[in-house]
Order: structure tokens, then sequence, then C-alpha cells
């Protein structure tokens, strides 16, 4: 963002810790500048040392900011809507919802006021500024649309996408985190099985996705290109490649990703 903006974080779990440290990280707004809440304030006790104000108390947390993140579990976002109502500002507040499933329409109709809100789609990669972040709104201006963009921007990559892909960007993206994670895990003990130690075998997976990802980002490939330059004839790439593919690793990807997206109409029943 162009200038410092005071921030709050409501609902300061998993994801919304991500958000603090990433913002801090980037030098986006000090740690006085933040206001975070959650139930159980002891959680946040190493957030506290480092000088961000942490409360349970969201009426105050909004009235100290101009950019209010919400963050809590989509089953608890309408008490919380219902909470901050008298003091939201139309005037004085964007809102950026990082909520899962709830789209723009059904905020609003928790809202006593017209509100700028933006969905929000990080992943916890924003604490290291790596996140992939997806984003929409509906009534922002542009200049707020550009503000909350370049504040993203400064914690990862960003996309501004249409609210009917938002479900999508959930599942590649914020999902998409642990998919990837699980990935290195599973390599991590193949790698075990073959003689490596466990520390060993996760710093060469770990560093071995990176060098792939890396290859895409800067070589800006397809990735069957980079396969090709691996998969040495009659080699033992291909071999270990095909059988993946015969147990279903492209399928398995696929149909997880369906789960995912599934998932996700129903989650705040
Ligand atoms: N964890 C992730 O990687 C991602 C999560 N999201 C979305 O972010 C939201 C939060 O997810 P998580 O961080 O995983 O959940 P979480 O359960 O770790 O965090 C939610 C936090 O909200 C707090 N909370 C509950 N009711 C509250 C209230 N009335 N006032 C203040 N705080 C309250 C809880 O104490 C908890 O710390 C969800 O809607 C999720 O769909 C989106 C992208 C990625
Ligand atoms: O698992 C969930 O429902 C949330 C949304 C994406 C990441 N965590």
């Amino acid at each position: 963002m162009a200038k410092k903006h005071d921030i709050a974080i409501i609902g300061a779990g998993n994801l919304g810790i991500a958000i603090a440290k990433g913002i801090a990280g980037a030098k986006l707004a000090k740690p006085k500048n933040m206001y975070l809440t959650r139930r159980h304030l002891e959680k946040l006790a190493d957030l506290k040392k480092q000088k961000f104000n942490v409360l349970a108390n969201n009426i105050e947390a909004v009235q100290n900011a101009e950019y209010v993140f919400l963050c809590v579990q989509p089953k608890q976002l309408p008490d919380v809507l219902k909470e901050i109502n008298p003091v939201l500002d139309p005037e004085k507040h964007v809102l950026i919802s990082t909520i899962t499933g709830v789209e723009i329409p059904t905020i609003e109709q928790h809202l006593e006021t017209t509100m700028p809100i933006i969905r929000a789609m990080p992943n916890t990669a924003t604490a290291i500024q790596e996140s992939m972040t997806c984003m929409c709104t509906k009534n922002a201006s542009e200049d707020q649309v550009k503000e909350v963009k370049t504040f993203f921007e400064a914690l990862g990559e960003t996309l501004v996408i249409d609210e009917n892909l938002m479900k999508a960007a959930t599942v590649l993206a914020a999902s998409g985190i642990a998919f990837f994670l699980r990935y290195i895990r599973a390599a991590t003990q193949g790698g075990i099985q073959l003689g490596f130690h466990a520390e060993e075998a996760q710093k060469i997976a770990m560093q071995t996705a990176r060098g792939a990802a890396s290859l895409l980002v800067e070589g800006e490939n397809h990735p069957e290109t980079e396969i090709d330059k691996v998969t040495t004839p009659q080699g033992c790439t291909i071999a270990g490649l095909n059988e993946m593919e015969h147990q279903g690793l492209s399928s398995a990807v696929i149909k997880g990703l369906m789960a995912s997206y599934e998932k996700i109409n129903n989650i705040t029943q």
C-alpha cells in the first residue's frame, strides 16, 4: 500500500497469523499498527511480545483500523459481522474477506451498510511473502483494489479474478500448499526407504520441489518440456514416472482437487 495503514485481523488463527507476520515482514505496517483478535489470547503471546496489539475485542480492533481482514472460520462469520456492524464505516474501512466459500452478496446480507468488500484468497506462505493470492471485488473502487493488490504483491504473487473462480482458487492455491507439502512428505518417506536419513531426504525433496517450480517460473515453460529434459531414454525417470501414472498420480491429484472443490459447497453447513 502506498501509505502505511492500520490493520485489523479479526480471527488471528493459522491464516490470520500468517498474514500478520507477512505484513510485518514486508514492512507494510508496523506490529503496533496491527490489531489481532481471537478467542484464546494466550496463543498470541509471542506476537504480543513482538508488539502486535493482541485483543479479544473485535469492535476495538475495527475502530482502530482502516483495513479489516476477516479471517475466522466460515461458520463463525455471521456472528462476527453482527458484532462489528455498528462500527463499520464505508468512508473509513475496507473489508477484506479471506473466508472460504462465502460470496460477497452473502457478506453484504449480514451488513447494515454498503461497504467496499474485497475477497482475497491467500495461503499460509504469506508469512514468508511467498503467497499466491487471488482477489475479487464487487463494489470496491479501482483505487481500493489497486491498494489491496499492491499490498498482496508484497506478500507474493497476485491475480484479480471473477468471483465465480474463487472456489477454484481456494483449492488450487490455498489448499494447494497442503497438497504440495504432502508430496514433499511422501518423497521424503521414499528417500528414507532408499537410504537417506530423514533430514537429508527432506532437504533433498524440498530443494528439488523449489527447483522444479523455479524452472517453470523463470523459464516460462510447460511442465512437460522440463520433464522431457529429465527423462533419459530407457532411464530410471521414465520408469518411475510411468509407474506413478499407472498408480494414478495425475488422476489422484485431479480427483483430490475436485473433492476439495465439492466440499466448499457445503462447508458452512
Ligand atoms: N488456513 C489456511 O491456509 C487458509 C484459510 N482460509 C480461510 O481463513 C479462515 C480462517 O482459517 P484458519 O486460519 O485455518 O482457521 P483457524 O481456526 O486457525 O482461525 C480462526 C480464528 O478465529 C478465531 N475466532 C473465532 N471466533 C472469533 C470471534 N468471534 N472473534 C475473533 N476471533 C474469533 C479463532 O479463535 C481462531 O483463532 C477460514 O475462513 C478459511 O477458510 C483461507 C485461505 C487459507
Ligand atoms: O481447509 C480449508 O477449508 C481452508 C481453506 C483453504 C485452506 N484452508
